[in-house]
């Protein structure tokens, strides 16, 4: 058995082979603005437009402002050491091929597979969510664009017309995210400053309310710290903070598809560490000034579920604003499925060259030069789970998906460092082993603050994808043909350049 057999740095973006030459390469087009573009493209979205009301009214008070700050802040220490990765070894892959190159094939795969649940899910998640918001917004049917349609119509439509951006070319798919994220950063901003005035020392006292027994969330609903160490699950206080916190990070996840963009980036050691501590400062520093905001202006238990933005302003008097808020949701949620459609087809295309996944649908599009065919199969995907799925719950998915990733790079920040202290390492996390370490423990201290429920349906996507493994990659993959072609059966496969 060779499944920890692994794949040099130096060889991580590199198809190797002459037969796999023919899978192509990605266009260098994008500079450290364009990264910053899509990063914001895919953060910041329905997170911090709907689950701001929620999480404030039931779980953490005005106090949601610090969930944000620390889910942001764990965001931050994941963006860094994604950062070294990323510029080290600029590859489509990223987490992919980081694991590749650290923990051998199995675990790449392993994250390989996770990383299609958070993009292809956080796609339709929010595809599903677009609908249900543009329905609203122009009074349409529910029973087409609601969350209780059996034929979601509007998701299916969005899902559709971003494809066809996505195979246009990368170029195109930067233009059109620029657009987006002009509008919503520009309401976003607007939010801040204009909520500014509307904002009442009395509606921030007490900040953190007083905790209490929470009200449902018991049996598989529950998060696993509780069930692990048998407390109750509480609402407000600290402990709610907390709780706020793995699920507002949802509104941080996504960040990373900056570093899938690897490839297609002109400048990778230097932009790369921009791109990704760029989306992440801004969207940190949005957060908290629009969370702060929202709940200085309403009470935090007469915010609005569905829209407390946009709702908040219409409670203060300037119901004009909230329909500019609105188009800026609409404009962010839009963005935000582009990218992930054009992410995931990025670590398909990884994994098809290497040969874990068929690398003829890996094939990059000579006209386009975006990998055409396996963008079209994961937007197949995605189109059927949104227009027929109710994917309302599966956010917190989309959430471990990410944390675990997040994980996963922490430790190959530190495994890097021991086994190739050499390499060419154009940024460096700081205080290393510390941060990553750090990094790690608050990533896995997010991930026990999510439901068993969620803990369950993560296990199950897992072990689906080893036996996908066991029954393709294994036999398939490309390292593991170098090895045994060159009859160098070894744990270890040295640089399949030279062998
Ligand atoms: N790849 C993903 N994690 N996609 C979902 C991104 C969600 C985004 N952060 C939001 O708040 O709407």
């Amino acid at each position: 058995m060779h499944l920890f057999r692994t794949k040099p740095v130096e060889a991580l973006g590199d198809d190797g082979d002459a037969t796999a030459a023919d899978v192509g390469r990605l266009r260098r087009h994008l500079s450290a603005r364009h990264l910053v573009g899509f990063g914001i493209g895919v953060v910041i979205g329905t997170g911090i437009f709907t689950l701001t009301g929620v999480e404030a009214r039931d779980t953490a008070g005005p106090a949601v402002v610090l969930s944000f700050a620390l889910a942001g802040l764990v965001a931050l220490l994941a963006a860094l050491c994604y950062a070294e990765l990323a510029a080290s070894a600029p590859t489509a892959g990223s987490a992919y091929s980081y694991a590749y190159a650290t923990a051998g094939e199995v675990v790449a795969w392993v994250i390989g597979w996770d990383l299609f649940l958070e993009f292809a899910l956080g796609a339709a998640v929010v595809a599903r969510g677009w609908s249900g918001y543009v329905g609203n917004l122009l009074d349409l049917p529910p029973s087409l664009f609601g969350e209780e349609s059996t034929v979601n119509v509007g998701a299916a439509l969005i899902v559709v017309l971003l494809t066809v951006v996505a195979v246009l070319g990368i170029r195109e798919s930067a233009r059109v995210t620029g657009a987006l994220v002009v509008v919503k950063v520009a309401v976003c901003v607007f939010v801040v400053v204009a909520g500014a005035w509307f904002v009442r020392g009395a509606n921030l006292t007490p900040f953190v309310p007083a905790s209490r027994p929470a009200e449902e969330n018991g049996g598989l609903a529950q998060p696993v710290v509780s069930a692990v160490f048998g407390l109750d699950p509480v609402a407000f206080g600290i402990g709610g903070v907390l709780t706020a916190a793995a699920v507002v990070f949802f509104a941080y996840t996504g960040f990373e598809a900056v570093a899938n963009l690897s490839e297609e980036t002109r400048r990778p050691g230097r932009d790369l560490p921009l791109g990704l501590l760029g989306t992440l400062a801004l969207s940190t520093a949005l957060y908290i000034g629009v969370s702060l905001v929202v709940v200085g202006m309403v009470r935090y238990d007469r915010l609005d579920r569905g829209a407390p933005i946009a709702d908040a302003f219409d409670q203060v008097g300037v119901g004009w604003a909230s329909a500019l808020i609105s188009l800026a949701a609409v404009a962010g949620l839009t963005s935000v499925i582009l990218v992930d459609l054009i992410t995931v087809s990025r670590i398909g295309f990884a994994m098809g060259r290497d040969g874990l996944l068929p690398p003829a649908v890996a094939k990059v599009s000579p006209r386009t030069g975006v990998p055409v065919r396996i963008t079209l199969a994961f937007a197949a995907l995605v189109l059927v789970l949104a227009t027929f799925v109710p994917l309302g719950t599966l956010a917190e998915l989309v959430s471990i998906g990410t944390l675990f990733a997040f994980l996963l790079v922490s430790v190959a920040v530190i495994v890097l460092r021991r086994t190739r202290p050499e390499l060419h390492r154009p940024f460096r996390v700081p205080f290393s082993p510390v941060l990553p370490g750090l990094a790690a423990a608050a990533c896995l201290y997010l991930m026990l603050n999510l439901s068993i429920e969620t803990w369950l349906r993560f296990l199950l996507w897992l072990v689906l994808g080893l036996l996908l493994y066991a029954g393709y990659g294994y036999r398939n993959s490309r390292v593991g043909a170098r090895a045994a072609g060159a009859g160098v059966v070894r744990e270890r496969v040295q640089d399949p350049r030279g062998s």
